[in-house]
């Protein structure tokens, strides 16, 4: 028997509410009319490990204040088990998987977003990755107010209230969308979408990216 071919990792990456869940439905769907085996998962969370520990990280309202450090050595600890368990196990049957955030987002939430030193994100990004980056990354773009807008509209039609990461002012996602503005600049595998448009023209931008992806595509 061969052995199959790894997988794509792709992760989809952006300020809260810029519609990175719904355009990942899109793509599983597309993907998988093309015969592609998918895996769809989230971080943090994935596994029903990984899964508490989103839990108590979005949770709004503790007794006592989380802490930055605590905040990072959580994503990572789920991060540990999401991969181990779930993400390197499907990579290597062959699988695609499509991650809604990853550790760009632990950039820019803990490091620019927090101030923790980006120094003690590498540490322990090469802990527990042990060198597995994504193939390719949708960054999808918008202006807060419209993220913000869209995810607020999304949790009173879902009865939902608002998160702990939600629930930060305003400077906080300015200085994560700095972050992830920087990270553009440190990695080729980045591909910006204009997410602020109406969603087929969102879509249709997604498309002309998973098109460079599918094999023997030139990309
Ligand atoms: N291009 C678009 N135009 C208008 N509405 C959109 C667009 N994309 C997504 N939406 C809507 O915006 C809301 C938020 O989208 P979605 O949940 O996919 O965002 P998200 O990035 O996954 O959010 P979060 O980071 O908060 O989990 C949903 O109600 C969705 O239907
Ligand atoms: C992976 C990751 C996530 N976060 C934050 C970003 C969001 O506010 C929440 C996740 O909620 P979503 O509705 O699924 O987008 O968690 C973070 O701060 N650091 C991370 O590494």
């Amino acid at each position: 028997m061969t052995k199959p071919q790894p997988g794509l990792f792709i992760t989809f990456e952006g300020g809260e509410g810029v519609g990175k869940s719904t355009n990942i439905a899109f793509c599983a769907e597309w993907l998988r009319a093309r015969g592609i085996e998918v895996v769809v998962t989230r971080e943090p969370g994935g596994t029903e490990i990984a899964e508490t520990i989103r839990e108590r990280l979005l949770k709004a309202h503790h007794a006592e204040t989380m802490q930055p450090l605590t905040e990072l050595l959580l994503v990572f600890a789920a991060r540990a088990q999401h991969l181990q368990a779930l993400i390197q196990p499907a990579l290597a049957r062959g699988a695609w998987v499509l991650c809604d955030r990853f550790t760009d987002s632990t950039i820019a939430y803990q490091g620019f977003g927090r101030q923790l030193p980006l120094a003690q994100i590498e540490q322990l990004k090469a802990l527990v990755q042990q060198g597995l980056e994504p193939d390719c990354t949708l960054l999808l773009e918008a202006p807060l107010a419209v993220g913000m807008g869209r995810a607020r509209g999304r949790a009173d039609q879902a009865g939902e209230a608002v998160d702990r990461f939600e629930q930060e002012q305003l400077d906080f996602f300015e200085r994560v969308q700095q972050g992830f503005d920087w990270l553009t600049t440190q990695h080729e595998r980045f591909r910006r979408i204009d997410a602020a448009q109406p969603l087929t023209a969102v879509q249709q931008q997604i498309e002309q990216v998973l098109l460079t992806l599918l094999p023997g595509a030139d990309s």
